[in-house]
């Protein structure tokens, strides 16, 4: 984007992660990863708490040096070119890096100055980034005096500011109120179509990562999926019906000898998957009369999916130990 670096072929993906290992101590974090971001991507990891996400993006953003296998960025190496990489992605932490004494205008102007912005061309960013933000008549309040959605807009026009090709955040909806979350999309949404930023966000909320162009779920470590949310959701097959009743593993077990139907449970609820859901309701109803308290119909969600391939609910997950 910046005339002085050095073009990159337009045919090489945005990142390119091959086979990425990272282990603390006897603990895995992440086991050979394998995974390709394209260009112009809205690209969601997600996955539960521990699952991995924060060590790829702290790989990713060059704060750590891979222990084993690599990822290109742009068709730089990790581990030979972090200098290279660092001009072309904007970083957003989790934790705020905004200073609350300093005024948004403050703020970001030290950040450019980190990236060798000065005089004309900063003052120039500086003026497309509030107001791609809505920042402009904010730009000389305290950061302090800001709502948390507010600040969390001068996070990403800090790590937007030098205009980098790949934008990577971390846990950016953390401590939003929806309002907030669906502003903060919005403004994500933007970037890919109207800039051509590649947009690659760390998640624990499953919902918000159904609005992304595709979705990588990371469990234990480990890649369980990664596609598109609709093909991800097709995947599991047919409807997801969930019914709740006093006594689920007899009523899965029953399901199972007569219907032939693979039920489980999960946190006392019996599910299975079925093509056309709607029409095993009274087949189901009837199986075990008076005993099936509610019984629910619906297209699988990414939690189905996760469920499907993990054999765990998502949040149940951070409670189990990692080899
Ligand atoms: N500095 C560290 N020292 C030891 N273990 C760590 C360290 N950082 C992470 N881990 C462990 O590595 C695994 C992956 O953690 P990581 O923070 O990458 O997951 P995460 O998906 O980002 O989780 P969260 O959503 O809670 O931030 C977890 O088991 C975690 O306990």
């Amino acid at each position: 984007m910046n005339a002085s670096r050095p073009v990159t072929a337009d045919s090489c993906p945005a990142i390119a992660v091959e086979g990425l290992t990272h282990r603390y101590g006897s603990r895995t974090a992440l086991d050979q990863l394998q995974l390709t971001i394209e260009r112009g991507e809205l690209f969601a990891i997600v996955g539960p708490n521990g699952g991995g996400k924060t060590t790829l993006f702290r790989l990713l953003s060059t704060l750590i040096r891979p222990q084993a296998g690599d990822a290109k960025i742009l068709g730089h190496s990790l581990r030979t070119s972090s200098a290279e990489i660092r001009p072309h992605i904007g970083v957003v932490f989790q934790a705020p890096s905004v200073d609350r004494k300093l005024t948004v205008g403050e703020n970001i102007r030290y950040q450019a100055h980190l990236y060798g912005l000065t005089g004309v061309a900063l003052q120039s960013r500086l003026a497309i980034v509030l107001e791609q933000f809505g920042l402009t008549d904010r730009q000389h309040d305290f950061v302090e005096k800001l709502s948390g959605g507010l600040r969390r807009r001068v996070e990403l026009a800090k790590g937007l500011v030098h205009q980098p090709t790949i934008l990577l955040l971390d846990e950016p909806s953390t401590g939003l109120d929806p309002g907030a979350r669906s502003d903060l999309w919005q403004i994500l949404r933007s970037l890919v179509v109207n800039h051509r930023v590649t947009v690659v966000l760390t998640t624990h909320y499953l919902d918000e990562a159904a609005g992304a162009d595709r979705v990588a779920i990371l469990s234990q470590g480990k890649l369980m999926g990664v596609d598109t949310p609709e093909a991800l959701c097709r995947s599991v097959g047919g409807d997801a019906v969930l019914m709740e009743t006093p006594r689920p593993d007899e009523l899965a077990a029953t399901i199972r000898r007569q219907l032939s139907l693979s039920a489980t449970v999960m946190d006392g609820i019996v599910r299975l998957e079925v093509p056309d859901g709607h029409t095993w309701v009274s087949r189901l109803v009837e199986l075990s009369p008076g005993s099936i308290q509610s019984i629910r119909v619906g297209k699988p969600t990414l939690e189905d999916v996760f469920i499907a391939r993990t054999g765990h609910r998502f949040w149940q997950v951070e409670e189990q130990s990692h080899g």
